[in-house]
């Protein structure tokens, strides 16, 4: 079983050891009698615009990295060598860089993912040390993650799934469940604002559902849930046109002044549509620059060379 796989059902569990250790989807269905990957997952329901602008005071620091270095776990690979970014609520930060530059590493690092250890540096989300906790209290603290290569759970139908991620994040935040008829109302516009159908809530979790199907349903994940911080790998990977438009209008729809939105991505057509305030450069585990939208469109036009001998 993918370890992000555990990660997620760690987030689910009061034993989130037990989930991580794990080694099936359905050993931790049998072990907790509980339903699985109730997936404690943030999301973000941002507003921006107005309410920023009659704000007086600076947006708060949502997740403020400092000198962040980590290896794969149990050996000496050093993958991230001295990580640092700042995130302020409202905004919208895009890391780019080569293949293997260690993007996805770092937001792994971030939520917890048990393949890589922490060797130094900090990292403070929302004015706690983020390393002090487990991956299902990042979780509920406000951090949400989408994966690269959303995983299927077989035996979990999609319903089953989002309701329960949504009610264990607002157990969590002291909000009462939604039952099955008031969460459905929750649900259905913002399965429309995807352009899904309501058959895929009947479906296990991204079992047969295509790539671009498997990041829709990533979008409706965070859309059930109220993260203060999304962080989404490579969410325009494997999008036809229509659906990369859906997608991204969804999570700008999703945006407000007090939460943020970390992308990882490739290509400069995401940011068309998902317009952001910081574009930072990775190479060898860390940034090495760091500028607004134009860095990524001169990236798009002459490539990372062109980028070097730029700067
Ligand atoms: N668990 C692991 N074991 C061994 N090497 C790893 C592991 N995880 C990451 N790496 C290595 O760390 C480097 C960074 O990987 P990472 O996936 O973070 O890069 P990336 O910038 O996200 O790449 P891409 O753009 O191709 O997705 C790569 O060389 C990768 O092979």
């Amino acid at each position: 079983m993918d370890a992000m796989v555990c990660l997620r059902a760690a987030s689910a569990y009061s034993s989130p050891r037990l989930a991580l250790k794990s080694p099936t989807a359905t050993s931790i269905l049998h072990a907790s009698k509980r339903p699985a990957f109730l997936c404690i997952r943030n999301v973000a329901a941002i507003e921006i615009g107005q309410e920023m602008s009659s704000r007086n005071d600076s947006p708060k620091v949502l997740l403020k990295v400092e000198g962040l270095t980590a290896v794969v776990a149990g050996t000496d690979t050093e993958i991230l060598r001295g990580m640092n970014l700042t995130i302020r609520e409202g905004e919208v930060h895009a890391i780019m860089g080569k293949n293997g530059s260690g993007k996805s590493t770092f937001s792994k690092v971030l939520v917890g993912h048990p393949d890589y250890e922490v060797t130094g540096g900090t990292a403070v989300f929302k004015g706690e040390d983020l390393f002090e906790k487990e991956p299902e209290e990042r979780s509920h603290a406000g951090l949400f993650m989408s994966f690269q290569s959303p995983v299927e759970v077989p035996g979990v139908s999609n319903m089953d799934f989002l309701r329960m991620s949504c009610n264990a994040r607002r157990a969590a935040q002291g909000l009462p469940e939604l039952g099955p008829l008031e969460f459905y109302g929750f649900l259905s516009p913002k399965l429309s604002a995807l352009n899904m159908s309501p058959t895929f809530l009947d479906r296990n979790v991204n079992e047969g559902f295509s790539g671009g199907e498997k990041k829709r349903n990533e979008i409706l994940q965070l859309a059930v849930l109220e993260a203060d911080l999304a962080i989404l790998d490579e969410i325009d990977s494997g999008l036809d046109v229509d659906a990369l438009r859906d997608v991204a209008n969804a999570v700008n729809g999703l945006r407000k002044s007090t939460n943020a939105v970390l992308m990882i991505t490739h290509y400069q057509r995401l940011l068309d549509y998902i317009k952001p305030t910081f574009v930072h450069i990775m190479e060898k585990g860390q940034i090495v620059k760091t500028g607004d939208a134009l860095l990524a469109k001169q990236l798009e036009a002459g490539g990372y060379e062109a980028l070097s001998a730029g700067s």
